[in-house]
């Protein structure tokens, strides 16, 4: 399974990844790479697991007690789980965008700006600038550049996604995780988003979760799935999506699962 990316094609490597909600075993035994500059999206029923593994690309859980990782998860080289990494820094490194649009109760500029001010002192023009490229990568530049000071709350839902990414992208991760970023969208945002996605990842790895077996086949070079915890398959998309090694897998794409 894990030799289908090979090392030097790797952004993260996740090595024997277990982890915990108190008692509860909810990753086990993950292995798996996700290739540098693609899209690896993560499938399966709801429940196996596939938020908990993305959220432990940037450590979300430890904002949480009781919720615990092991293993190995290796970026560049370095083990994230224990790391003396600053842990923002690994967050403006890792980035995410989740399932429900997030704006922060602030103007669209700001929006996009906040994230930066954290970790770069940039003069008005380069904040400018760097905004102005952020809201243009997440294909929402357009539609706001004459309302930039208007706030984030006042944008459709679709764009309010949109304002989300373009805040990851403008703090320059290299790792893009995206939770269900298109479930509470309209086919057309939906469609935007999954077009983004193919465009983001010549700068950015990609790790999307996603329910939808069309957005993983349309917008995502690699897919695993999950099942209870467990890694089942990984593989191609392609290939997952023509031809799955096993039968779980083949059930759970072609809607026969459960
Ligand atoms: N905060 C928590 N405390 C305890 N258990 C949790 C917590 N969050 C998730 N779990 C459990 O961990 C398992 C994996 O959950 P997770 O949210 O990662 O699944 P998922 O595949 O992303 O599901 P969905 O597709 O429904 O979003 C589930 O059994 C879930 O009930």
């Amino acid at each position: 399974m894990e030799n289908l990316v090979t090392i030097d094609q790797t952004k993260i490597e996740v090595k024997n990844l277990n982890f915990y909600y108190g008692k509860f075993h909810a990753i086990k035994d993950v292995n798996i790479r996700i290739a540098k500059n693609k899209v690896t999206a993560f499938i399966g029923p709801s429940g196996c697991g596939k938020s908990t593994l993305l959220r432990t690309f940037n450590r979300m859980y430890e904002l949480y007690p009781g919720q615990r990782a092991e293993g190995e998860i290796n970026m560049d080289g370095e083990n994230l789980l224990t790391s003396a990494q600053d842990i923002s820094l690994l967050r403006a490194k890792v980035g995410m965008v989740f399932q429900k649009p997030t704006p922060f109760p602030m103007s669209i500029y700001d929006n996009v700006a906040f994230g930066v001010k954290l970790f770069e002192r940039l003069s008005k023009a380069a904040m400018d600038e760097r905004v102005e490229w952020a809201l243009t990568k997440a294909a929402l530049w357009n539609e706001v550049k004459d309302k930039l000071s208007q706030s984030g709350n006042g944008l459709s839902g679709g764009q309010q996604q949109r304002l989300c990414i373009a805040r990851g992208v403008a703090i320059k991760p290299e790792v893009l995780l995206l939770d269900e970023p298109c479930s509470a969208l309209d086919p057309i945002s939906t469609v935007k988003i999954e077009e983004l996605i193919t465009e983001l990842k010549k700068d950015y790895t990609v790790a999307i979760v996603t329910h939808n077996m069309q957005q993983a086949a349309r917008c995502s070079d690699y897919t695993a799935y999950m099942y209870l915890g467990e890694m089942m398959e990984f593989g191609e998309t392609e290939q997952m999506f023509v031809k799955p090694k096993r039968k779980e897998t083949e059930d759970y794409i072609t809607g026969r699962f459960g």
